[in-house]
Formats: C-alpha cells, structure tokens, sequence
C-alpha cells in the first residue's frame, strides 16, 4: 500500500472533521461518558483492528481516547488508515454518516 501525498490526505479528512494530520499521521481524540464507555469503545475497535490486520497507536485516560493513524510498513498515511478511521468513527460516533 503506498503513502498518500499530503494533498490526497487533506482532501480525504475533509470527510473526516475529527480527524487531522501532522507527523505524517492522522490523529484524533474521542471523549467519553466515563472510563467504562471509552474502554468499551476501545474493545470494539480492537476487533475491527484485528478484522483490517491495521492497529492504532493510541492511549487513554481515564474517558479521552487519543488514536494516531499511519502505516509503518509505508512511513506515512495510506488508505489503510482511513479505513480503519472509518472503522473508528462507525464505532464511536455510530450516528453520525
Ligand atoms: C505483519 C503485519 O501484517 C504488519 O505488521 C501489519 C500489522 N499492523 C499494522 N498496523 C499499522 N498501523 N501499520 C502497519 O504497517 C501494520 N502492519
């Protein structure tokens, strides 16, 4: 899977409004009602991390969830990523399009 250039990638988050990109990654935070919400949120997402064979590099404290997106294998931003940002939204924002 190759790089995307910066330009494909900011047309792409234009799609994304949670997300944005710096470090040649795409970086997002999530809040949550409480820890409980924000972990189980996190367990969902693993599942469909393991589903897309794509992981995060994230953490969390206590109810923010800070995801960063890139695909090692490329050094940068690939489609990838944005699959698995779209995973991730579906998941934690289920109704919003
Ligand atoms: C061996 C395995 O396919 C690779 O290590 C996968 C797993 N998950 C991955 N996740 C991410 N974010 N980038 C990768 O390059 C990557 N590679």
């Amino acid at each position: 899977m190759s790089k995307l250039s910066e330009q494909d990638i900011e047309a792409k988050l234009l799609h994304f409004p949670d997300w944005e990109y710096y470090d040649n990654a795409i970086h997002a935070e999530f809040e949550f009602e409480n820890f409980k919400d924000c972990f189980s949120a996190m367990s969902r997402i693993a599942f469909e991390c393991e589903a897309l064979n794509h992981h995060p590099d994230w953490s969390n404290v206590y109810n923010i969830l800070t995801i960063s997106l890139s695909t090692h294998d490329a050094n940068g931003v690939t489609n990838k990523d944005f699959k698995l940002a779209e995973a991730i939204e579906t998941i934690v924002e289920p109704d919003e399009e």
